[in-house]
């Protein structure tokens, strides 16, 4: 596990560099925005976004997906979502032409994403992908895959990552070939989280 610098005050310009890699890595920015406006943003969020539940096949059965998405494309976002000016404030930092935003709610400690990286071919080559989090605090794991030369070589530890209210992550392109990540269910978490992703999807062909 790598630690977390212990100086980090309110909003700080230098982020938490998790991973570095050619792209910029893996980079954390806590509290990269006024709470005012993430409080506003997690209500709103919350009450007005478009959540559906999906289920999909895993192996021989249907389970349902734990936790509840929306997506929506930058050039269409509903004028009663604070989405804009969320992106205005993440390219501030993280300055990319982001064109797609994916957010996941996860009601409660119950609700996870698997370990799993970004898929490449809905991601434009060398852009960043920006993941702002609101609501309960959920932690991250970040590990190393396995590299196929050496298969039977020792795995690296999985780096925790907590991801509060108001941070900002952001993973780069190359990251996503050499980490993968999710979020574990968390016993004792009743709170909901959301995460709002924005990413660059390749033009169409
Ligand atoms: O909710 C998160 O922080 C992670 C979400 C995620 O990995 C994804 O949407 O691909
Ligand atoms: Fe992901």
């Amino acid at each position: 596990m790598s630690a977390r610098p212990a100086a980090m005050g309110l909003f700080d310009a230098s982020p938490w560099q998790v991973i570095d890699d050619a792209e910029g890595g893996v980079r954390y920015w806590p509290g990269f925005a006024a709470l005012r406006d993430v409080d506003q943003w997690f209500a709103a969020l919350l009450a007005n976004a478009g959540w559906e539940a999906h289920r999909r096949q895993m192996y021989d059965r249907v389970v349902d997906v734990p936790r509840l998405t929306a997506t929506y494309r930058v050039d269409q976002l509903p004028d009663d979502l604070p989405l804009a000016g969320m992106l205005a404030q993440v390219q501030a930092i993280i300055p990319a032409p982001f064109n797609s935003v994916g957010l996941n709610l996860y009601r409660d400690g119950r609700d996870s994403v698997a370990m799993h990286n970004d898929k490449l071919h809905h991601l434009a080559p060398g852009q960043p992908i920006a993941l702002v989090s609101l609501g309960a605090s959920r932690r991250m794991l970040l590990r190393p895959k396995r590299d196929p030369r050496d298969p039977g070589a020792a795995r690296a530890n999985a780096i925790r990552i907590e991801l509060e209210h108001g941070s900002l992550l952001a993973m780069s392109h190359a990251s996503q070939r050499t980490h993968e990540h999710g979020i574990p269910k968390t016993a004792g978490c009743a709170e909901p989280r959301m995460s709002v992703v924005f990413r660059v999807r390749p033009a169409p062909r």
